[in-house]
């Protein structure tokens, strides 16, 4: 990482800032003097990352808010318990994610990947960017940072599959939800270009990370998986070095549209350009998720 600068009196939410890649992301930017919000469904260990970040004593501040991104209700009734207070939003970090989960649904009946990893994300930021909007001014943005991975490279957008009834395949889910969130901020950086709104969103892919993302591994593979951790795997500040990157570095300033990987621009998979395909994706996700097309 380069050296960051001072992000006092801004605010952040990271979802699942509770542990794993996403805490690391809360503690950076707490160091650097923000106010985080750490958005996740798992109290218990919300509230201990919140106590440890603050027994670390840096200038910013953080606390715990729930919210299930395998609820549309919950992730409504965040944001309205969000806007209650009053406060600015700087930068959104759409960090959580689940990998490999055998079929399933979430609460509201949607594949539980392209649910929770994408869907939940996309009425998120939607209902958050009003106050992303109102929060950035030209010159110093607010910023959309949403945490894909390198196995959007092989994800296909079946749009008339999207919850994969089809053929199920937990990899192939996780990879089409991984995808949708690339397609997803590359629509929304051309709508909030065209606007001219002081709003950046970029796509981060931050390796492959030792975290409890591998939980769902079956257990021949946690167990091949373990010698070759140190080699080959990031740690999760090693990993979440890419977000903290997008969300506070001085050359990201303004920049937005961009699939980062190793402190870089880097080219996302090609379909992923498809306009087509971002705004059909777009428009189908606001009819799935209850919003208005805009
Ligand atoms: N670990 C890797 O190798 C790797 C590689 C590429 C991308 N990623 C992505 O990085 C992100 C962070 O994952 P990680 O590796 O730190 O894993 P992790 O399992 O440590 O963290 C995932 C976080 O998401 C939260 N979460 C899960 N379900 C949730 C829900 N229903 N509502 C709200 N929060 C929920 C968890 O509580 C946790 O805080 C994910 O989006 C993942 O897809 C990880």
């Amino acid at each position: 990482l380069p050296v960051l600068p001072k992000q006092n009196g801004r605010v952040a939410i990271v979802t699942g800032g509770t542990r794993g890649m996403g805490f690391e992301t809360a503690r950076h930017l707490a160091s650097l003097g923000m106010h985080v919000v750490i958005a996740g469904n798992e109290k218990e260990e919300g509230t201990a990352a919140v106590k440890r970040i603050r027994e670390e004593g840096g200038k910013g501040k953080a606390e715990f808010m729930f919210l299930d991104l395998t609820s549309l209700k919950s992730v409504r009734q965040f944001v309205q318990t969000f806007k209650a207070r009053g406060l600015p939003l700087h930068v959104l970090v759409n960090n959580a994610g689940t990998m490999l989960v055998p079929e399933t649904q979430t609460q509201d009946g949607f594949e539980f990947h392209f649910g929770l990893n994408y869907l939940g994300h996309f009425l998120l930021t939607n209902l958050l960017l009003d106050v992303l909007k109102k929060s950035g001014r030209h010159g110093c943005c607010s910023r959309v940072v949403t945490v894909s991975s390198a196995t959007h490279y092989g994800g296909v957008m079946d749009m008339d599959d999207l919850n994969s009834k089809r053929c199920y395949n937990s990899l192939g889910a996780y990879s089409q939800s991984k995808l949708a969130l690339v397609l997803f901020t590359y629509y929304l950086q051309e709508q909030l270009t065209a606007s001219g709104f002081p709003v950046t969103a970029n796509a981060v892919d931050p390796g492959m990370v030792d975290t409890a993302l591998y939980d769902n591994l079956w257990s021949l593979a946690q167990a091949l998986k373990k010698p070759v951790v140190k080699l080959l795997f990031r740690t999760p500040a090693e990993g979440a070095s890419i977000s903290i990157y997008a969300a506070a570095a001085s050359e990201m300033e303004g920049v937005g549209g961009c699939y980062l990987y190793n402190g870089k621009k880097k080219q996302s998979s090609d379909i992923s350009y498809d306009s087509e395909l971002q705004a059909e994706l777009w428009k189908k996700s606001c009819q799935l998720v209850g919003l208005q097309v805009a």
